[in-house]
């Protein structure tokens, strides 16, 4: 049972950082339950605000419907009395509605409505298949606008008028007049949060478009400055924010870029850098080759990024 209301939720996570945690896997590449728990712990201990199970970074887009139920129930289950864990929503509506279905079933505070698969799509259609989650569960809902998902600002305040528990914009696009269209429509009724990815590269711009929070990918492995990003770019404090960016993320960017699908690869390889291994990433995505690893490591150690000065644990 959701201890939050639609509305808690949204106060709650729109000021904190958003944790995405990877999905650990064994060496078949089988979900390994007691590696991601420990690894959920470990996220649970630093204050963030909220928890996205299997989501982009959590590689929701190959697990199977069975499995994303088995992830977020684990999650809930080592975390859900830290801090609010959310689901995926994902593919066709059908299934979007039975991941919602099971992610109430475990506890899960909100729901992250993922794009549908493959297919393109209009605003109508959008409408319909958004709508139709929300009016299939009690929990907040997210709308995450990339890919083939594109709400247009009229969407999405067609949405918010319509149901109570549709909470939050989470954008993967990043188009500037989209999102002032976006929020001059909708305002306060909901929260924006960034999703680009390695979204602390937009963090501070996108804050004057009413990107209060973001998902921070990176988070996973260097939760101590993502906080500390964080809280630079909430204090506007841009001098502190383009000291990090040149320390670790614009060099770490180069490391991303090498290959495609290298933005969650990645994540994995910080990881196993920082000696917390959680398995590699499954098919379509690729590991980090040796030489890649080898020299995020190097960056983590040199930018010593795993530190951030300050004891930044969750009172
Ligand atoms: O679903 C996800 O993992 C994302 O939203 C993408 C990343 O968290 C992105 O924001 C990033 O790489 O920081």
């Amino acid at each position: 049972m959701a201890q939050h209301t639609p509305q808690e939720l949204a106060a709650r996570l729109k000021d904190g950082l958003l944790s995405f945690p990877v999905t650990a896997f064994d060496a078949d590449l089988l979900f390994d339950e007691h590696t991601y728990r420990q690894h959920l712990a470990w996220q649970a201990s630093y204050p963030v605000a909220g928890l996205f199970a299997a989501g982009g970074t959590g590689e929701g887009f190959s697990l199977t419907v069975e499995e994303t139920a088995t992830v977020v129930a684990a999650a809930v289950a080592e975390v859900g009395d830290t801090v609010p864990v959310l689901a995926p929503a994902a593919g066709n509506t059908a299934q979007a509605i039975r991941n919602a279905t099971d992610a109430a079933a475990a506890g899960a505070e909100g729901l992250l409505l993922l794009p549908p698969y493959l297919t393109e799509a209009d605003q109508e259609g959008l409408l319909a298949h958004a709508s139709a989650v929300c009016a299939a569960t009690d929990l907040g809902v997210i709308a995450y606008n990339r890919a083939n998902a594109v709400y247009s600002a009229e969407t999405i305040a067609r949405l918010a008028e319509r149901h109570e528990n549709f909470i939050g914009f989470k954008d993967g696009i990043g188009d500037i007049e989209h999102l002032t269209k976006v929020y001059a429509a909708n305002g306060d009724r909901l929260f924006y949060l960034g999703g680009l990815p390695t979204a602390e590269t937009f963090a501070l711009p996108l804050l004057q478009l009413g990107m209060s929070t973001y998902s921070s990918a990176m988070y996973n492995f260097v939760p101590e400055f993502a906080l500390a990003f964080y809280a630079d770019v909430r204090a506007q404090d841009r001098a502190a924010v383009t000291e990090k960016l040149n320390r670790f993320v614009l060099p770490y960017l180069q490391i991303r870029d090498r290959a495609k699908g290298y933005g969650v690869s990645i994540i994995k390889g910080g990881l196993k850098a920082v000696g917390r291994d959680a398995g590699g990433v499954r098919p379509p995505l690729q590991d980090l080759t040796a030489t890649d690893l080898a020299d995020l490591k190097t960056l983590i150690e040199t930018s010593s990024a795993t530190t951030s000065g300050t004891s930044l644990q969750r009172a």
